[in-house]
């Protein structure tokens, strides 16, 4: 489903260094698969690189068969409507409640206000959260945020999540909480790449690739 052959990045503006060198891996449909490594090892580069935010210096990135490494312009928004993507730089607008932000992916691709709302609260509902759909974000906790930009990313049912350390500053319980929701839509199909520091989720996962400086240095078969 998901395939790097032989990718390296650099960015134009780092002089020598890679952020990705000569990468190879596969991840099947309907895994769930964690992506480890210090900081500046790769990991936020290789997810942008499936959901073609970057783009490879040179090698192939193929998504459900597509050479996404090549993507045009307009079929950047047919790829991401596949691609649930929880990253750290998409905030939940605060102006809004929770509803109305996961309604938002819904309604932006023309849906009708009342099957948006239905399937928002269903998102919610998911993620635990529909209680507190009429909630500001700034009411929430962390993690609850963390919730609802799953629930945001799943709202139009995609086939990959890309999460991108959705447990960063979060306490014991209520990062277990936000991985037990993403494990949950891998319960039912969906492929999950999560990126983590953290060892006691990391310990306990079936397929853990782990990179250095760019490099994979475990876990790409
Ligand atoms: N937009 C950018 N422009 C220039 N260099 C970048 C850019 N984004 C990342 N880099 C560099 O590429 C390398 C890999 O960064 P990346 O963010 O992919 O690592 P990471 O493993 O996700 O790190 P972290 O765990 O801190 O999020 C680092 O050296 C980083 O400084």
């Amino acid at each position: 489903m998901i395939e790097f052959q032989s990718v390296s990045k650099k960015y134009s503006d780092s002089a020598s260094t890679l952020a990705l060198a000569d990468v190879s891996l596969n991840i099947a449909k309907g895994e769930l698969v964690y992506l480890a490594g210090p900081s500046g090892a790769g990991k936020s580069t290789l997810m942008k690189m499936v959901a073609a935010i970057e783009r490879p210096t040179s090698g192939r990135v193929i998504v459900n068969g597509q050479d996404v490494s090549r993507i045009r312009k307009a079929g950047i928004p047919f790829l991401r409507r596949n691609l649930g993507l929880i990253f750290q730089n998409q905030r939940l607008l605060n102006d809004r409640h929770i509803l109305a932000n996961v309604m938002l992916p819904l309604l932006v691709t023309g849906a009708h206000a009342a099957q948006a709302e239905q399937r928002a609260r269903a998102a919610l509902d998911k993620v635990g959260l529909l209680d507190r759909a009429l909630a500001l974000p700034m009411a929430l906790s962390g993690g609850e945020q963390q919730r609802v930009a799953i629930a945001r990313a799943i709202v139009n049912r995609p086939q990959i999540i890309l999460a991108d350390e959705p447990t960063a500053n979060l306490d014991r319980a209520a990062a277990d909480k936000v991985i037990d929701a993403l494990h949950a839509f891998h319960s039912v199909g969906v492929t999950c790449v999560i990126s983590s520091h953290d060892d006691e989720i990391l310990d306990k996962a079936a397929r853990v690739i782990r990179l250095e400086h760019g490099h994979v240095v475990g876990g790409a078969a």
